[in-house]
């Protein structure tokens, strides 16, 4: 199938992420193209989207429910798989799932996972270093590539061939 892999990042973890989603999916034999949510302007050439996230304040991104929201009805009619990334620390925190409801109803998607996340608080702005302080958020990178990869495999095996 040809794939897009797709991710909003503000630091560039969640990019790493959907990056290696894109070469597990080539792996499995897949077509696949990366690219970021600002750069994509239509979906037709795919059969397939994974769309991700990181999650800042129980949100997604602004420029993933963007890129929902300009290709709702294209992501409608493709096969979809979403995933979040974010929850810090071991275990990583927080355990609830973050809300995507909405994005899972225009995308009609076919499955939601989150991963957790990477906090590097060298490349945080002033203001999230704040945050990120005041919340005890645990620093250190967290991502757990054997998930990215078991979940890969699944959606792979999952797509229509
Ligand atoms: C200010 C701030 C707020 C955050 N809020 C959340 C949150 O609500 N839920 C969560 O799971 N992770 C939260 N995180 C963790 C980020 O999602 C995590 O660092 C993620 O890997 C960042 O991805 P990126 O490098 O692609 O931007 C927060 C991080 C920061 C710095």
């Amino acid at each position: 199938m040809k794939v897009l892999v797709t991710a909003a990042s503000r630091h560039g973890s969640t990019a790493e992420i959907a990056r290696t989603v894109a070469r597990h999916l080539a792996d499995a034999g897949h077509d696949v193209d990366y690219r970021r949510v600002e750069d994509v302007d239509e979906v037709t050439a795919f059969d397939a989207v994974v769309l991700g996230s990181a999650i800042y304040a129980g949100r997604w991104l602004k420029s993933g429910y963007d890129f929902v929201e300009r290709l709702g009805p294209e992501l409608a009619a493709r096969e979809v798989w979403l995933f979040s990334s974010g929850p810090l620390g071991d275990p990583p925190m927080p355990s609830e799932d973050v809300d995507i409801s909405s994005v899972m109803v225009t995308t009609a998607a076919r499955g939601h996972t989150v991963f957790p996340g990477c906090l590097d608080k060298h490349k945080l702005a002033y203001a999230e270093r704040a945050v990120a302080r005041a919340l005890h958020a645990p620093v250190g990178d967290f991502r757990d590539w054997d998930a990215v990869a078991r979940w890969s495999r699944h959606i792979a095996a999952e797509m229509s061939s």
